[in-house]
């Protein structure tokens, strides 16, 4: 394995130039695809995405939107025209000026601009868009909209449910209908928290709000609780994530007990593998299949690989990053497992770094305060598993190294979108040794497939095969010990208690 030992140098992958070459080729190649679309399912870019004609609403200003990104394809009957700016949601669709004032940003990224549009058309959606574009308020906006609207109807029941995979990312999104609902007091928006369920199954009359948000663990517990008669709107944001094996057995529990309700239902995620597609396609009626630069990692996210050589070699390249000022906090290192946090913690600990750790094996207010911490930046560096990986969004995060090379192409996007989030700039680094042979082959073509310049011998190393790839994600890599102490001494601190 002669690459191993040219990698020992590490590798730097970011080239936004020839993103920017890439861009221009795509521009051509629409322009091509559009004069040949005979079917009317059209292919767009961002560059030209105001230029499809309107179906049915006068033709709105042109407006840039505020993140652009790469090529996008847009499929379904009667594509409603994108939304160039905030203020058009008045004219087109009646949404009140106080809620289009809650709006903090200036105008919509692509995926809003295309999204917000189909769901107040009362369209199923079916979104791939890249980490960190704003899927999250593609969907809390016209949502809000419509409840509110609907308020005096409401007979107090639940109207939105949305299902994410983790319960940071659930408060998150409720963080977010709260900035939209500020003010109006009489719409209720919840987390399916412990303390929610338990009063839900012992004090009747408890309501679980106009929106409930929950992971899928937690609502099957209260499936029997719950009334499901007025919802009207299904999102599942992490789509993929919450059809994979971990949680579909709940997942499809739960669309169980919403079967023969007329739903509008709104799929999103950051990557789609096409049997989550075509299971998400069945299930919606006459969707708007909305695909941005699908299947690749956020453009903003500068992509390094570094050879550690060995479980030491990781250790020794994170103190060397910290004494090279090369860890510039905030930080977020992902590992594979719950052990080997809390190993990698009680290593950094002792090097005096600010770090937490979180894991599924944290409780519950143990999760929130670190975040929490986290977001304030009273945690410098956070070291987690994959539940962090998906949806958190945390402000500046500058760095986000893989110590674990993740198990999937999906893990990898989403791991290191955590960095490079609405327009800005980030950077990823993973740590690799010879136990990474096959999964560092996803990695690099994720690379390749996101525009980054790889170097020659990247190109020769080929793709994962199918089979290898479902093992890579069934059962993680045996490692050694994270740990600098010779195996021996530490057993027997081990032993002594002093690990
Ligand atoms: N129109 C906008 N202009 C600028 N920033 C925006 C806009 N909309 C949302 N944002 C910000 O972009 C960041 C990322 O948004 P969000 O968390 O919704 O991304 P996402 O697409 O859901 O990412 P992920 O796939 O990782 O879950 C958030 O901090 C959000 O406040």
């Amino acid at each position: 394995m002669d690459f191993f030992r040219l990698l020992a140098r590490g590798t730097k992958l970011d080239d936004t130039a020839a993103f920017t070459e890439k861009e221009k080729l795509v521009e051509d190649e629409d322009k091509l695809a559009r004069s040949l679309d005979f079917f009317h399912t059209h292919t767009v870019s961002a560059l030209d995405a105001r230029q499809i004609a309107p179906k049915h609403e006068a033709e709105p200003e042109s407006h840039e939107p505020v993140i652009p990104y790469g090529k996008s394809k847009i499929t379904g009957p009667d594509v409603p025209h994108p939304l160039t700016e905030f203020k058009d949601l008045a004219s087109r669709f009646q949404v009140s000026e106080s809620l289009i004032s809650r709006i903090r940003f200036p105008a919509p990224t692509q995926i809003q601009s295309e999204a917000i549009p189909g769901m107040l058309h009362d369209r199923d959606i079916l979104a791939c868009a890249p980490t960190g574009s704003g899927k999250t308020l593609a969907y809390v906006l016209p949502i809000t909209h419509i409840l509110v609207k609907q308020q005096q109807n409401s007979t107090g029941g639940i109207r939105a449910l949305i299902l994410v995979p983790t319960k940071e990312l659930a408060v998150q999104v409720s963080e977010a209908f709260t900035i939209l609902t500020r003010g109006t007091t009489t719409f209720k928006v919840n987390v399916l928290t412990k303390s929610l369920l338990a009063r839900l199954k012992s004090e009747t009359g408890t309501k679980a709000g106009d929106v409930l948000i929950s992971t899928p663990l937690r609502l099957v517990r209260a499936l029997a609780v719950l009334d499901f008669d007025s919802v009207r709107h299904l999102v599942l944001d992490e789509a993929d994530k919450l059809f994979d094996p971990a949680f579909a057995p709940q997942t499809d529990d739960i669309l169980a007990h919403l079967r023969g309700k007329t739903l509008q239902k709104t799929f999103l995620s950051a990557t789609l593998p096409s049997s989550i597609e075509t299971l998400a396609l069945s299930l919606m009626t006459t969707p708007l299949r909305i695909l941005i630069s699908p299947g690749r990692a956020a453009a903003t996210v500068a992509q390094n690989l570094i050879y550690a050589g060995s479980e030491a070699g990781k250790l020794l390249a994170i103190r060397q990053m910290l004494k090279t000022g090369e860890l510039t906090p905030p930080v977020l290192i992902f590992v594979q497992s719950v052990e080997r946090a809390n190993a990698l913690f009680h290593e950094l600990v002792y090097d005096g770094v600010n770090v937490d750790v979180i894991h599924g094996e944290r409780t519950e207010t143990q999760r929130r305060a670190v975040v929490e911490r986290f977001k304030r930046a009273d945690v410098w560096v956070l070291i987690c598993t994959d539940v962090l990986a998906r949806g958190v969004d945390v402000h500046g995060v500058n760095l986000v190294i893989n110590y674990d090379v993740p198990q999937s192409a999906q893990a990898y996007i989403h791991r290191i979108g955590r960095t490079g989030r609405a327009g800005k700039e980030g950077k990823a680094v993973t740590f690799f040794t010879k136990d990474d042979v096959e999964s560092v082959k996803i990695v690099i073509n994720v690379m390749k497939e996101s525009g980054c310049a790889v170097d020659e011998w990247m190109t020769r190393l080929g793709k994962v095969d199918k089979k290898t790839k479902k093992q890579l994600k069934r059962k993680p890599v045996e490692r050694d010990d994270i740990s600098t102490q010779p195996k021996r001494r530490k057993r027997k601190n081990h032993s002594k208690g002093e690990d």
